[in-house]
């Protein structure tokens, strides 16, 4: 699906019939890998409340018990691509009169993911909703609903409305204006942010991150990518693909995920991790907001790896920023997890700033400028 112009998919570009057919042999595929799985009694939907029957499919449509985070299809317009994500695309919309943002889970093409790869991605899904469905916290963004399959889903046109294929599934969320906090920070990576920016900033990260904790979730892909802007800039934690429900025994939670150099030692190490790795990952996030800097731009994956794990490298703490900000950066990101804070006393840490007497880094290029860093490292 390509992006048309005015906020339009173009309709002659939209294969429905040749999509429906994949999704159909797809949906066939992904539902006996499933219910093969839950015989073998794979506990991974433990934590799962959603009630997926394998047995309720029907002429193909992906029938299940209704939910109460279900939308109503027919109040959804889908309309341009904004981003391409991992799962699939995300579009603008409209819902029920409200701008949303759509995922739309794309199943690929005809022998272009394996069985394993297209379960995995449902899995995914389910999981990012069963997560997603319950929060409700202003630095969280705002999940308004979603479906597993329906052949209501309209997509706007040039040409006008076209009914999407039935069992696409999609998550329809708040629509957030102001962009990826990633692409703010690259944005002011030269004139960089006053300190009351930067404790905003990081104060709605925590808050939201001390929510997710209190709910007993673990978001393990905490970097700034995957927090948005809304209109006023305040931030809100998105995108909860890898999100779990937080075991009760930590071994039952191990194995890489999240984004390298946000990633907690421990987690690079495939040893058992908790809510802490996400502690880890503000810390590098909190830097990444003082600094509008990219944490270790010189280094390779496998050299991030191996000095964060063996050489306990951390990011280089400019001398211009206050002790105060300094020591919870450097708390946050100690080796070992039980020694970072939890996020609560985070958000105490960072709210006891005084902001009012202005601060904030000084750009490098400015003759009393911070010489903290050896050389300008944009992103
Ligand atoms: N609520 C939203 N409002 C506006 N834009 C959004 C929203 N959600 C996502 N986007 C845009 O879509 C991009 C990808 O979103 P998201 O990270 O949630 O998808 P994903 O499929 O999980 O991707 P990945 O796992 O690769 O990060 C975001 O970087 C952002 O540009």
């Amino acid at each position: 699906m390509k992006e048309g112009g005015e906020g339009f998919v173009r309709a002659d570009q939209i294969d429905l019939k040749s999509i429906d057919e994949q999704l159909e042999r797809h949906m066939n595929k992904a539902l006996t890998m499933e219910r093969n799985k839950r015989k073998e009694g794979d506990d991974d939907f433990a934590t799962i409340d959603i009630a997926v029957s394998p047995r309720a499919i029907k002429n193909t449509t992906f029938r299940k018990q209704k939910q109460d985070w279900e939308i109503d299809p027919s109040k959804l317009i889908i309309k341009s691509v904004i981003a391409r994500g991992t799962f699939g695309t995300v579009h603008r919309g409209v819902y029920d009169g409200q701008d949303v943002a759509v995922k739309l889970l794309d199943w690929g093409e005809e022998g272009q993911r394996t069985e394993a790869e297209i379960s995995s991605l449902r899995t995914a899904f389910i999981q990012e909703v069963a997560v997603w469905h319950k929060l409700d916290h202003p630095n969280v963004t705002k999940f308004i609903g979603a479906t597993m399959g329906s052949s209501e889903l309209q997509v706007q046109t040039e040409n006008g409305l076209i009914s999407m294929p039935s069992n696409i599934c999609c998550v329809v969320v708040e629509y957030l204006p102001g962009g990826a906090l990633k692409s703010y920070l690259i944005k002011n990576r030269r004139r960089k942010l006053a300190f009351k920016v930067v404790i905003q900033l990081a104060l709605d990260l925590a808050r939201g991150l001390s929510y997710l904790h209190s709910q007993k979730i673990v978001h393990r892909d905490v970097k700034t990518e995957n927090m948005l802007l809304d209109k006023s800039r305040t931030v809100k934690i998105a995108d909860f693909g890898v999100a779990r429900v937080e075991a009760s025994n930590p071994n039952d939670m191990t194995g890489e995920t999240g984004t390298l150099g946000y990633m907690a030692p421990e987690v690079l190490n495939g040893k058992p991790y908790n809510r802490k790795c996400d502690v880890y990952s503000f810390g590098i996030c909190l830097w990444e907001i003082y600094c509008c800097d990219m944490p270790y731009p010189d280094l390779s994956f496998s050299e991030v790896t191996t000095a964060v794990v063996r050489q306990n490298l951390r990011p280089e703490i400019p001398r211009c920023c206050p002790s105060s900000l300094a020591n919870v950066m450097k708390r946050c990101w100690d080796v070992n997890p039980e020694k970072r804070p939890e996020m609560d006393e985070v958000v105490s840490l960072l709210e006891a700033n005084d902001t009012s007497k202005g601060g904030g880094m000084i750009p490098l290029d400015q003759q009393q400028g911070c010489f903290c860093f050896r050389k300008f490292k944009g992103p």
